[in-house]
């Protein structure tokens, strides 16, 4: 089973955050859009060309099924709580799981020059705050914590998953 799987909208920091976690707790991070990428030989922007955004999806759900059933950290992508497969899937795993969230303008600024994620390219800032808001019931329907990342470093946000996540999580554990 994952230990810890992060949601959140793209440029919350879910492949920043579990680089860093991975890293300070030694366990491996499977980032559902690296594991794509790397299964498929194709960029995101490809992959949505060749086979749209369904088939996108159906490849991100297998990626999330597998993921799960591994002893990892799973970053996810900013999409995946828009199919109600994934977000059951998520609801029944027992792993913990931390929404990184931030305001649209911040979250728009992070992206904004990334061509790599087909989805923002084509928004405007007003259609990228509607799709942030248009996800954010389930973000809160599938997570277990909520945490700010607008003015946070990813070190201090990952100290706190550390404490109040992982560590209480070992605690019960040893109990
Ligand atoms: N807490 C933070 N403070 C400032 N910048 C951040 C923070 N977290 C992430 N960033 C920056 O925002 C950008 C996007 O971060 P990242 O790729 O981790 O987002 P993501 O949630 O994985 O997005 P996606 O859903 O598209 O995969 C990166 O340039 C990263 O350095
Ligand atoms: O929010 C989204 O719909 C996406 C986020 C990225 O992580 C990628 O999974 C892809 O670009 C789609
Ligand atoms: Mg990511």
């Amino acid at each position: 089973m994952a230990r810890l799987v992060l949601v959140g909208f793209m440029g919350a920091g879910k492949t920043t955050i579990g680089r860093l976690l991975a890293q300070e707790t030694n366990l491996p991070l499977i980032d559902l859009d690296e594991k794509i990428v790397a299964d498929n030989q194709q960029t995101i922007p490809e992959i949505f060309a060749a086979v749209g955004e369904v088939g996108f999806r159906r490849l991100e759900t297998q990626a999330l099924k597998a993921a799960l059933n591994d002893d990892v950290v799973v970053a996810t992508g900013g999409g995946v709580v828009t199919q109600a497969i994934n977000r059951q899937l998520l609801q029944d795993t027992l792993a913990p799981i931390i929404y990184l969230k931030a305001p649209a303008p911040v979250l728009n600024q992070r992206v904004a020059n990334d061509t790599n994620r087909p989805i923002a390219a084509k928004l405007d800032a007003a259609g990228f705050a509607e799709l942030v808001a248009s996800r954010e019931a389930f973000y809160q329907e599938v997570s277990d914590l909520t945490l700010l990342t607008a003015e946070v470093t990813p070190e201090t946000i990952v100290a706190t998953i550390k404490a109040q996540v992982l560590q209480a999580r070992n605690s019960k554990n040893h109990n």
